[in-house]
């Protein structure tokens, strides 16, 4: 088993940094401000040897000292010790990533995407070069959720990750919610603020969240999962009168990220999925407002957790890389052999989203003539899907049983937990139905943690 190589310059721990925006130009300051206290804290000085941007001319959060900047990123990582990627995306920071490895510098970075796609092969280049390679800003942004997961838990049986994962969508969502903000004004903010992707796209249409998921999958059930694994629904078809329509009725809608064992009834293996999730206002996760984030993790002996804080920002995410920055020095310091992300004795295969079970809500425009509710409630039965609750906005709430009721000509329908398969299969034979003029939307519900 390869060792981590020790620092190559003597005593001092050469530091090279890798993209100076939000995230960068703050960890950038702490490490020049901040300098002695990190050393102290690794027991070893460490030093910002250069920081490698695009434009050195580009305006930053925090000046960084001229002598520092370079344009040449791949001769900084041949002279560090250390290297921090916060470019993100797949190219340069891959080919970087891979060079530090390769050499057997130590890497810390925040890019999740990178990781999904190619967190395995990277891994296993640093297994191989006895590099170390730590990614805590990669999920929930200054939330230490990963090292629990890896470190803390390592002793027992994770059956479940469920969470608030990306701050973007949280924060357009909760601003929709409680101020009627439109979409695109929402999301202008949420990039202002230094919350968004560069491209938000990934944000808004699920793939960061997914992103996530990948990597929490892959370290709650030591199993390699990649981005492709997760089923992934973004939040740009949820519209205001989804909101409103949610609210009405006691929910708020959240985009939850999901990665939970299957073991019943069925092959062993692990769904991940990402959507838009309709959320009673009374569970723990409605409440997580802003870009914050949280994540319960259930396990078999620890039963509940919950990890809640900031998802995103720069100097949040500043403090997850820092804390990743100071735990590698020190093992720069005095190496100790790595232990294995994937342990070879479980092999969980992710499954199909059909594969899940999960609670719908359907929202539909019906004709306003006798016998509607009964037909409804004859295509559930049909598929082995009993109703929780039925609503018919403007009139009363009819929960645990179907009423025939003239009342209204939207019909809201909140499902008991059944399999994705059959769900899928009812919404499809709903909209078929003379009675039903429109499914206006179709969200997923989770009632427990
Ligand atoms: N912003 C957050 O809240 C947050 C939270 C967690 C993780 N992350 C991740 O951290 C990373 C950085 O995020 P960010 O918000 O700081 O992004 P950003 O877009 O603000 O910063 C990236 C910087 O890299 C620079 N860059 C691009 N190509 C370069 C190159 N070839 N050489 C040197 N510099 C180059 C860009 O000019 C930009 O200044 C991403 O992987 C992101 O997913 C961000
Ligand atoms: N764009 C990401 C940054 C944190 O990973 C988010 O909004 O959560
Ligand atoms: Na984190």
């Amino acid at each position: 088993m390869a060792l981590p190589p020790q620092s190559k310059s003597g005593e001092t721990i050469r530091i090279g940094l890798l993209g100076a925006g939000n995230v960068g130009a703050q960890v950038a300051k702490t490490l020049v401000e901040e300098r002695e206290l990190i050393s102290a804290r690794v027991g070893t000085p460490v030093k910002l040897v250069g920081v490698a941007v695009r434009d050195p001319e580009a305006p930053r959060d925090w000046r960084i000292p001229g002598e520092l900047l370079t344009t040449d990123a791949e001769a900084l990582v041949d002279q560090s010790d250390l290297v921090i990627e916060l470019i993100g995306g797949n190219e340069p920071a891959g080919a970087l990533i891979e060079q530090a490895l390769r050499r057997g510098s130590a890497v810390v970075t925040g890019n999740k995407a990178l990781l999904a796609s190619r967190g395995t092969e990277l891994n296993a280049i640093a297994a191989d070069t006895g590099a170390l390679l730590r990614y805590e800003a990669s999920v929930g942004g200054a939330i230490p959720i990963l090292r629990p997961i890896e470190e803390s838990l390592s002793g027992d049986r994770i059956t479940k990750v469920m969470g608030i994962v990306n701050g973007t969508t949280n924060y357009i969502l909760d601003q929709m919610d409680t101020t009627g903000a439109a979409f695109d004004d929402a999301l202008d903010e949420a990039q202002k603020l230094g919350y968004a992707e560069s491209d938000p796209t990934a944000d808004v249409a699920g793939l960061d969240a997914a992103a996530k998921a990948a990597i929490l999958g892959t370290l709650a059930f030591h199993a390699p999962f990649s981005f492709d694994d997760v089923y992934c629904e973004g939040i740009t078809e949820v519209t205001q009168d989804d909101i409103e329509a949610a609210a009405a009725s006691g929910y708020v809608i959240k985009l939850l990220a999901i990665a939970e064992k299957h073991t019943q009834g069925q092959e062993p293996g692990v769904v991940l999925r990402v959507h838009p999730t309709l959320l009673p206002r009374t569970h723990p996760l409605a409440s997580v407002r802003g870009a914050f984030n949280a994540v319960f993790v259930v396990a078999e002996n620890a039963g509940e957790l919950m990890f809640y804080g900031q998802g995103a920002g720069g100097r949040p995410t500043s403090s997850a890389i820092m804390g990743d920055v100071v735990a590698v020095a020190r093992r720069l310091r005095a190496p100790v052999p790595e232990s294995p992300t994937i342990s070879s004795e479980v092999h969980l295969p992710p499954l199909p989203i059909e594969k899940a079970t999960t609670q719908y809500y359907i929202d539909m425009e019906v004709a306003d003539k006798e016998g509607v509710i009964a037909e409804i409630a004859r295509v559930l039965a049909d598929h082995h899907v009993s109703i929780e609750s039925m609503r018919q906005p403007g009139s009363v709430t009819i929960e645990g049983e179907v009423e025939d009721s003239e009342n209204g000509a939207k019909v809201q329908v909140v499902t008991h937990i059944a399999s994705e398969k059959d769900l899928h299969e009812t919404v499809q034979e709903l909209r078929g139905l003379d009675v039903v003029k429109t499914v206006i939307s179709v969200l997923r519900v989770e009632v427990k943690k």
